[in-house]
């Protein structure tokens, strides 16, 4: 497996280019550092996941490239071309899709309004071509195997799940070629986690390439096909699908060396239990009751 930074600044391996690419990316708010030479690929056809605790810079990564904050350091370049986007209008238009967890649709709005929102059908005058929309929209979601039923429901109706796919189906009809999903998964159930990371592998094989933010890598392994895991700002693995497994994901995103600490902590604190840094990774650690000694008053 490889834990390092295993690619060449400036040059995508493989041989795709990268739709999207950073070298020695980094972003300071004043004196923090949010970000320090972060290097990520984004190819066509591919699912490039981003793994990180709070505070490890996920935000920080997705508002550079979705033309909400301007990196401070190293170069982003779209299509071969560097590029420092002025506006999330210019992210939009250079083809970059951002889905986010919260904001993804308006949720008083129909789900064909929603669809079409910012680029609306019109005919003479101005007038809205709502029949035309409420087709497309129907179509392009049945195309994604979308089963909404009445398009005229505000989206506030529908799941999380539906919210998160209407928004993928939208930016695909949009003609995005990278989108980006800011923790699609993470206020989803089991059930609607599989619907959505069906929409994924849909939004890859329609030759898009998807970033897929997330703190779950049970989520990115089942589609991820490269993964990056960001730490306090740096990236402390970068590895292709064939060169690692969920075991080693999921390890190196718990941080094998806090969990060798946690377990040695907890240890101390009740010498007669033993726990070790598998027992604590894998969730098998007793959760406290209040007739536990550690939560006593
Ligand atoms: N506008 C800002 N001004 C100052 N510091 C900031 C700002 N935005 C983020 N930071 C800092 O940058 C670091 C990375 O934050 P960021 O929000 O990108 O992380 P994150 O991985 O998205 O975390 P979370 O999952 O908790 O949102 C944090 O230390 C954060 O406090």
């Amino acid at each position: 497996m490889s834990t390092a930074v295993a690619h060449e600044h400036g040059q995508a391996a493989g041989d795709q280019p990268a739709l999207l690419q950073l070298v020695d990316v980094g972003k300071s708010y004043g004196n923090v550092h949010a970000l320090r030479g972060v290097s990520l690929h984004v190819r066509q056809g591919e699912v490039t996941c981003v793994l990180g605790d709070n505070g490890a810079g996920k935000s920080t990564l997705i508002k550079i490239m979705a033309g909400l904050h301007k990196h401070t350091d190293g170069v982003m370049t779209i299509g071969g071309q560097e590029t420092v986007f002025g506006s999330p209008r210019e992210a939009q238009a250079a083809g970059i899709a951002t889905v986010y967890q919260h904001l993804a649709l308006a949720p008083l709005m129909s789900v064909w309004r929603n669809f079409f929102l910012g680029n609306e059908i019109t005919r003479g005058f101005g007038t809205m071509d709502i029949a035309s929309m409420k087709r497309i929209a129907d179509e392009e979601l049945r195309k994604m195997g979308i089963e909404i039923g009445d398009l005229d429901r505000p989206v506030g109706g529908l799941s999380g799940g539906q919210r998160q796919c209407i928004a993928i189906a939208r930016a695909i009809y949009f003609g995005a070629k990278v989108i980006i999903l800011d923790e699609p998964t993470a206020a989803l159930g089991v059930k609607q986690s599989g619907v959505v990371l069906k929409y994924i592998i849909k939004a890859r094989d329609a030759g898009l390439g998807v970033i897929f933010i997330t703190h779950n890598p049970h989520h990115a392994f089942l589609v991820g096909n490269h993964f990056v895991i960001l730490k306090l700002g740096r990236v402390v693995l970068d590895a292709h699908r064939d060169e690692l497994t969920l075991d080693e994901l999921t390890g190196q995103m718990a941080g094998g060396q806090e969990l060798e600490e946690l377990s040695h902590e907890l240890r101390s604190a009740d010498p007669g239990k033993v726990v070790d840094a598998h027992t604590v990774e894998h969730g098998e650690i007793e959760a406290p009751t209040l007739d536990h000694p550690a939560v006593k008053p």
